[in-house]
């Protein structure tokens, strides 16, 4: 089975105190896990080191960045390179989030270099990607989606594919409290699916983590996820209140 993740995006809320209680809380509640789930707290860069090492020891479960440089390093003044957060040990990194586009305008071939940058480095890139609202109302987001992944995603290799976890998340369910419906859900992760079997293989598509983002709360979790091409979701507002993402984490398939 593929591996079906929770993974919180704290945005940029939380001071370092409230963080730090949060995972205790969430922590103390030792979820159990199986083998293929895995829960990975994207948290703010100053957190970084003390959340992993907070949950390092643990079995399954990980840190995430939200954003790195798309430069290898030099003066960049504010970036964060993808080598300092090798240097920290951070394994997981969001990129291409429709937050970063819209108030960044980062672009696809911007989120492309990320991309290669983190997988040399030998990090795992979460890819966002997601349509807004009028190309939803226009019945295109297929195609939108597609060329976020063929712009950003289809240079890499089938092997270095395997290290990328993807998140789809529609613009207009985002802390929105409007989430898509199950079937809207599984049929656009579908439709992904099957664009990357034709792109790579179907073994590729069969192995690749879809995450669905978008108003994922602890009381819709389970339904999301039991869709087959749903392999977790990329949670924000229900990621920062201890019990609702306890739940999400149990609503795992
Ligand atoms: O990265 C997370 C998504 O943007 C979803 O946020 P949300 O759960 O607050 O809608």
């Amino acid at each position: 089975m593929r591996q079906q993740i929770a993974a919180a995006n704290w945005k940029m809320n939380l001071t370092y105190v409230e963080g730090q209680q949060l995972l205790k809380d969430i922590l103390d509640e030792n979820v159990e896990t199986s083998e293929h789930q895995v829960v990975i707290f994207g948290v703010p860069f100053p957190y970084l080191m003390t959340a992993n090492e907070k949950v390092n020891t643990l079995k399954n479960f990980y840190v995430a960045a939200q954003n790195c440089s798309n430069k290898k390093s030099g003066a960049y003044t504010g970036e964060v390179s993808v080598d300092m957060l090798k240097s920290l040990n951070i394994q997981y990194c969001i990129i291409g989030h429709s937050e970063r586009r819209e108030y960044f305008n980062e672009t696809n071939l911007e989120i492309s270099e990320k991309l290669d940058l983190l997988l040399g480095a030998g990090l795992k890139p979460i890819f966002c990607c997601g349509e807004p609202l009028s190309i939803r109302e226009a019945g295109t987001q297929n195609e939108y989606v597609e060329k976020q992944l063929k712009e950003s995603l289809f240079h890499l290799s089938a092997e270095d594919l395997k290290n990328v976890v993807i998140a789809y998340e529609p613009i207009w369910a985002i802390g929105t409290g409007k989430t898509a419906t199950t079937e809207q859900a599984q049929e656009i992760h579908a439709y992904l699916r099957s664009v990357i079997a034709k792109q790579y293989s179907q073994e590729a598509a069969d192995g690749i983590s879809i995450l669905y983002g978008g108003s994922v709360k602890a009381n819709n979790a389970k339904e999301l996820f039991s869709c087959p091409d749903v392999d977790g979701g990329l949670v924000g507002g229900a990621s920062l209140v201890a019990v609702d993402f306890v739940e999400i984490i149990k609503a795992l398939k």
